[in-house]
This record gives structure tokens, sequence and C-alpha cells, in this order.
């Protein structure tokens, strides 16, 4: 049932759902409602791709989504617009330190490109077709290739921090559990309602990665591996570190998917990468437990390592 809202300024479209139907003697029946935020449509999200192509010249067909304290590679941006995502009319907002919020246009490497210096994560309330909205923005605005970058805890024993980790498979936690950007009505003009993302990660890409690596010397701290999300804010337990390791996870974090699974379905090709920030906890008799500080640390220490690789890789494309 859809409910019509006034509000200054506008009407806004409300769905709400019924959730319990509760028989009361002799009074007939009680239907209680719950609110969910409606999902922006096309022409919506149409409206924030204008938005934004209105404040650049740039026509970028390479987007870059930048993870926790890996946003340095948009400072790098040459003859760059930065818009704040506060500026952005019905855009979220970053709430997580190490992502500046800002989206930046410029040029890398010769290349044309769009920068997200900071994305949004399911622990800070977003659902995921909220937090997957700048990729379908991206697709609008005639985005053709994404890279996604995270900083993430190796459950793989033999990676390192400083790793450099290129996302060969993913496995969604919150997918398994019956959570997903496309749930809900599909929008056939984004992509089909039951799209395939077994070739998610694209193996060119994978492959440009590995040769650009080598060429750079870092064959030493470059792996290859599956990404596991899982829905934070607070880190894995060991046991849930054992699981995910049995599941065949060689890094865990709390982002990248979403937004990968929104470019698969509208047809955007992906290359991910994670910063193996921390090892996991996986000794019950470790002293150790994982922070926000040190994985915005490791960050800093390899940021630039990661920014040459990414600059190579979209200067080749
Ligand atoms: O995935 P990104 O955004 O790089 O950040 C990672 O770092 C944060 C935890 O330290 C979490 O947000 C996790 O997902
Ligand atoms: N777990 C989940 N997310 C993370 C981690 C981790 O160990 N490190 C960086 N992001």
């Amino acid at each position: 049932m859809w409910l019509y809202l006034r509000t200054a300024p506008a009407l806004r479209r409300v769905w709400l759902r019924p959730t319990v139907f509760q028989a009361t003697r002799g009074r007939g029946v009680k239907v209680y409602f719950s609110m969910a935020e409606a999902r922006p449509s096309y022409e919506d999200i149409q409206k924030i791709s204008d938005f934004l192509l209105s404040k650049t010249k740039h026509r970028p067909k390479i987007a870059v989504i930048c993870g926790s304290g890996l946003g340095g590679l948009a400072d790098v941006v040459e003859d760059q617009n930065a818009i704040d995502y506060t500026e952005i009319p019905n855009f979220p907002r970053s709430t997580v330190p190490g992502h500046k919020g800002r989206m930046v246009f410029g040029l890398l490497a010769g290349k044309t490109v769009v920068c997200m210096q900071g994305r949004f994560h399911p622990y800070e309330g977003y659902p995921l077709w909220k937090v997957a909205l700048p990729v379908r923005v991206f697709k609008l605005m005639g985005i053709e290739t994404l890279f996604v970058t995270n900083a993430a805890g190796a459950l793989n024993s033999s990676f390192n921090v400083g790793d450099i980790m290129l996302m060969k498979d993913h496995i969604s936690m919150p997918g398994l559990a019956g959570d997903n950007p496309l749930k809900g009505h599909n929008e056939d003009r984004f992509g089909p309602r039951f799209p395939a993302v077994s070739d998610a990660y694209n193996s060119e890409l994978r492959q440009l990665a590995r040769d650009i690596g080598k060429e750079l010397g870092f064959e030493s701290f470059m792996q290859e591996g599956v990404y596991v999300q899982v829905g934070g804010p607070s880190y894995e337990t060991i046991a849930e570190c054992k699981l995910l390791r049995m599941l065949g996870g060689d890094c865990v974090g709390m982002s990248t998917v979403p937004e990968v699974i929104a470019a698969r379905h509208c047809g955007i090709r992906v290359f991910g990468m994670s910063l193996v920030t921390n090892m996991v906890v996986m000794d019950y008799d470790a002293k150790v437990t994982v922070n926000h500080e040190e994985v915005l640390e490791t960050g800093k220490r390899r940021a630039q390592d990661m920014q040459k690789l990414v600059s190579k890789m979209i200067g080749q494309l």
C-alpha cells in the first residue's frame, strides 16, 4: 500500500508494509504497518547523474570507489572538480573516518575518471540498495569500468599485512542470508531480474593487474583470492573467522560486494582489490584485537603502491 505524505518541500511516497495481522476477539482484524524508505526511480537516479555532470566538464567512462584510508588516489587526480556528497541531492552521506565523502572528477594517467573518496556501508544504517546507489548513478553518467578498493582482514594465514589481494570472487554473507542490493522491484532498464555474478571480477583486468604488478616489482606482496562480505561494524569473532576461512574466504571486510552486484547487474565491468590491513584473530591466546586505527595506518603505508597500480592500469585501458 502506498501512503502519500506532504513534507516540505515535496510530496513523499512511502511504502507501507503490512507486517502483523492479529485477530482480536469480536472486533475483527488489526493490521499493523511498518514504513520502508522508497527506492529512487530510474528518473530520480538520472537527476542525480545530470546534477553531477552539470558540475563538471569531465565525461568519465571509468569510476573508482576508494576504500577505508585509500582515498589518496582521488587527491592525485588532475584538473579536478570535487563535489561534496552533502551537495548532491538525494545522495547518502559518508560517516566513517577515512572516507572523506567527495566525488572527484578529473584526469588520472591521462584518462578521465570519477573517484568516490568514501563509500557507504550497511552498518552506517543504509539499506543495500542505497549503498549501491552511486553505481547506478555512474551507469547513467556513462561509466563502463568500475575499480573498487577496500581495506580487509586476512583470513588466509599465508597472506601478510600490506599485501594487495586481487579479488577473483566473493562470498556475500548478507546475500546468503537473504539481503541483496537488487532485492525488491527489478528496474529492467538497469538489468535483468536474475543476473549472473559468477564472472563478476573481470579476468582481463586481473591479468592486466598481474602484468603491471610484475613490472612494478610488486609480486612479493600481490595475492589473488576470495573476499567475504560481512555486516559489521563489530569485527569478527574467532569462531566466525574460522568459519569464513573454512568456507573459502581469503579476506574479510564490510563493503564492496553490494557495489559489485549493482555494477554487474547494469553491465559495468569490475576490477576489485583488497589491501590487507590486518590479520584476523584466529587464536584464543592472542593478545591482539583488530581496530580501525590500525586499518587506516596500513592504508597509509601501502597507499602509494596501490595508487601506482591503479593509475598504471587506468592508463592502459
Ligand atoms: O571496506 P572499506 O570501506 O575499505 O573499510 C573496511 O574498514 C572498516 C573497518 O576497519 C570497514 O568499513 C571495512 O569494510
Ligand atoms: N574484518 C572486517 N572488516 C575489516 C577488517 C577485518 O578484520 N579489516 C579491515 N576491514
